[in-house]
């Protein structure tokens, strides 16, 4: 498969004579709207406005295509406790890119905890058995995209990979490219937009958040003081200077707080209700059911507890409604001693 660059150069003739054709002298060679990526994230994102404008900026750089030619088109880490939407975000920006939620390589760096698996991300050394393959874990359609779209790569839980892993990507962060210990391969990352997660610093941030609400400073009216600088020292203790001065920005993720509940479930809904139109069909919560769905629900564990609720309780219910009401196209779901139960939806 042909490099990145070699596939640019192949198209720049033909882009050129587009340009000539049609218009703006000014047009960008890739194909996506950061107004229609963002209307999606801002669609299905809650409570992280600070991290989605820090994305739009991004977007709108990528789409100038001014970025230096030999870096990724841009790094991201995105910090902040389980289950506040850094994964989601990664995934709607792969769909509203790529229209398909998938449309990403993700590599779980929780499975790269030890020092010889750098060789899955780099391919065996030479001498090793594989080293002539140069099999590595990288989709590689997926890292390079195309001439028009960006190729996406997430590095999720980049803080339980090896020192060692974490050090094979420093060339990919510096010069956009991976090159196989092997010497015959390399992997071009200049077409990429590279995200990582971590939970780093997350548990002792909310530690001093919850001291503050709770102690003397709040009640004078002071700032909280030094979260960021928490943040920041667990971060160096995680992480070599190198890596951190080759990302662009690291963005910290909020918890999610009760006020977002609502919205949660609504989005929720809005998915099932997609999906329900495919068989024709609609479902509508009662008030009390929204209210028990939303109570009960443990910040700790980000937004995933509420949405197993939704799928563990409703999902059963309207399933059966649907099988047993077939000429039904209205649904409203209930509770009444913890049981949730869909019925037909009666004006
Ligand atoms: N801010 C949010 N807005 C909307 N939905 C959210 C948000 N945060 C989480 N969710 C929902 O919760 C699910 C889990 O979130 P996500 O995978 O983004 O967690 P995460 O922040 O990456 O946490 P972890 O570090 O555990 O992977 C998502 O699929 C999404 O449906």
């Amino acid at each position: 498969m042909p490099f990145i660059n070699e596939r640019l150069e192949a198209n720049r003739e033909s882009i050129e004579k587009d340009r000539a054709a049609s218009g703006p002298v000014r047009a960008s060679r890739f194909r996506f709207e950061p107004e229609t990526v963002m209307s999606r994230l801002r669609d299905n994102i809650v409570g992280q406005d600070d991290a989605l404008a820090a994305m739009e900026a991004m977007l709108v750089r990528v789409k100038a295509d001014i970025g230096e030619d030999n870096r990724p088109l841009a790094v991201h880490l995105f910090l902040g406790p389980t289950g506040v939407g850094k994964t989601e975000t990664v995934r709607l920006i792969a769909e509203a890119i790529h229209g398909n939620r998938d449309g990403l390589c993700r590599i779980d760096m929780n499975t790269l905890a030890q020092e010889h698996y750098a060789a899955a991300l780099t391919g065996a050394p030479p001498g090793y058995v594989g080293s002539k393959e140069g099999h590595s874990l990288f989709d590689l359609d997926k890292v390079q995209g195309s001439f028009s779209k960006p190729g996406i790569v997430l590095f999720d839980e980049i803080e339980k990979a090896s020192k060692e892993v974490v050090r094979t990507l420093l060339n990919v962060l510096d010069t956009g490219r991976l090159v196989f210990p092997s010497g015959n391969r390399e992997i071009d990352f200049r077409n990429t937009l590279i995200f990582m997660t971590s939970n780093a610093g997350a548990l002792e941030a909310e530690t001093h958040e919850q001291r503050y609400q709770r102690g003397w400073r709040r009640w004078l009216g002071l700032s909280p003081g030094k979260g960021e600088d928490i943040r920041d020292t667990a971060l160096r203790r995680h992480f070599d200077p190198e890596f951190l001065n080759r990302i662009d920005q690291t963005l910290t993720f909020n918890r999610l707080t009760d006020n977002w509940l609502e919205s949660l479930l609504d989005i929720e809904l809005a998915g099932l209700n997609r999906r329900l139109a495919k068989k024709h069909a609609e479902l509508s919560l009662s008030p009390e059911l929204r209210e028990e769905l939303c109570r009960g629900y443990d910040a700790r564990y980000g937004a995933r507890e509420m949405l197993r609720a939704f799928r563990q309780r409703l999902e059963p219910a309207i399933a059966r409604a649907l099988l047993a009401y077939p000429d039904c196209h209205r649904f409203e779901a209930s509770v009444k001693n913890r049981e949730v139960t869909v019925n037909q939806y009666v004006e």
